[in-house]
């Protein structure tokens, strides 16, 4: 089936769309992608919609802005489709499903609650094209973590390489997350920490810009290791996979071991790289082996300084999405086209292992386009 995936991750930073060919087991091609960025005005009705979402109890309720922000980023999903169709000279009958991720507003799994935002049925009406969505919905009902979803993914992709095994594939978004592989079994796979969230929210309060790009601000910091100590000691970090993260779980317990407040932009950059750079590396005594081969994508792929970190404290070479033929940018956007091709085969997108099910689970909830009246 030839897919478009989309992903708007919780970064905020835009929407993800690229285009695969695939049967839900082996990728033939992964095609183009592009980013449509969101402007200043919805990235602040984002913001406001998961300040909003604090306040939701069931799925269904949309307090506040979450019901605007919905049909905004429904049309926005809707006009990065048509710009790759565009790009690519391809028409709605060209593609098969739109597996369509939505906005993560909540997610608090141990409540059996998580909130994707989007309108899957307007935006299979919009296009003229079925859509997969509410990925998270059916693991989550039954206990599951409900995220992450991309290793079943990234254990059809890895399958295709031949890398010194157990291979890691690590994402450094928002938050992170990290699928480890070795032969046939299971993927394993968690959450890690925070990605790039801590660092992202704290340059945007010191310099108005929403990232540290490259990394230059850390390069030129240094790191204060105690008080990274101390995060650290945050049971999440030895608890064992399966765990998935809220974008905003450790905001709060960060700042105040860091004391940010005391720190010039370079050092707090750096300390808070450090801090995601250890948490990522924590995860390594929790495996039943530690993996010889890593591969990163995810936006933080483009930090260098972070990478020179983590390959520091895993003393292994990270090799970037790039290296192995996929893309950085790309890869989540690819995911969600091959897990909507996955759930309309009806194959499990999640496992005992990768989120905590008592036996793998498929997923997602199909929209058909309704005929349009002329
Ligand atoms: N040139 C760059 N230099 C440094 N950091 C960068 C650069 N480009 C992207 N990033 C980081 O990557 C982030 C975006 O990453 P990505 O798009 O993978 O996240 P996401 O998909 O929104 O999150 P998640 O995977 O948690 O859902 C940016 O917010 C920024 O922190
Ligand atoms: C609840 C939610 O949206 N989680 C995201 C987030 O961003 C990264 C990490 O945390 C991961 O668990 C997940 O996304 C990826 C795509 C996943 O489910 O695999």
């Amino acid at each position: 089936m030839r897919a478009i995936g989309l992903m708007s991750g919780t970064s905020m930073d835009g929407i993800d769309a690229a285009l695969i060919e695939t049967d839900g087991e082996t990728v033939s091609w992964l095609g183009s992608g592009l980013t449509l960025p969101y402007d200043a005005a919805t990235r602040a009705l984002l913001e406001g919609a998961m300040a909003d979402a604090r306040g939701v109890n069931a799925r269904d309720d949309r307090p506040g802005r979450l019901a605007e922000a919905e049909s905004r980023i429904t049309t926005l999903h809707g006009e990065a489709v048509r710009a790759l169709m565009e790009t690519l000279r391809l028409t709605p009958s060209d593609i098969d499903v739109v597996g369509f991720h939505g906005q993560t507003v909540i997610h608090r799994p141990d409540a059996r609650l998580t909130v994707q935002i989007g309108l899957g049925q307007a935006l299979a009406d919009d296009l003229s094209i079925p859509v997969v969505a509410d990925f998270r919905a059916a693991d989550v009902a039954v206990g599951g973590q409900g995220a992450p979803l991309v290793p079943v993914f990234h254990q059809a992709l890895v399958r295709a390489l031949e890398l010194p095994a157990p291979v890691a594939v690590l994402n450094i978004g928002g938050v992170a997350n990290v699928t480890v592989l070795e032969k046939d079994a299971d993927p394993i796979a968690c959450d890690t920490g925070p990605g790039n969230a801590l660092i992202d929210d704290f340059m945007a309060e010191r310099t108005g810009r929403p990232y540290d790009e490259s990394g230059r601000a850390a390069a030129a910091g240094r790191v204060d290791e105690e008080p990274v100590k101390a995060v650290l000691a945050h049971p999440f970090f030895t608890a064992p996979p399966p765990k998935s993260l809220d974008r905003n779980e450790f905001k709060a317990f960060v700042a105040e071991r860091l004391n940010l407040s005391g720190l010039s932009t370079e050092d707090g950059a750096a300390t808070l790289t450090a801090v995601t750079a250890r948490t990522i590396a924590a995860l390594v005594p929790l495996l039943p082996r530690a993996p010889q081969s890593w591969i990163v994508a995810g936006g933080g792929a483009r930090n260098p300084t972070l990478l020179t970190m983590l390959e520091a404290i895993l003393g292994r070479p990270v090799r970037p999405a790039e290296a192995v033929g996929w893309s950085a940018d790309a890869l989540e956007a690819h995911a969600f086209g091959f897990l909507a091709v996955r759930s309309l085969r009806g194959l499990p997108l999640t496992f005992p292992t990768t989120t905590g099910i008592a036996a793998p689970l498929t997923g997602g909830v199909r929209f058909s386009p309704r005929l349009r009246e002329m």
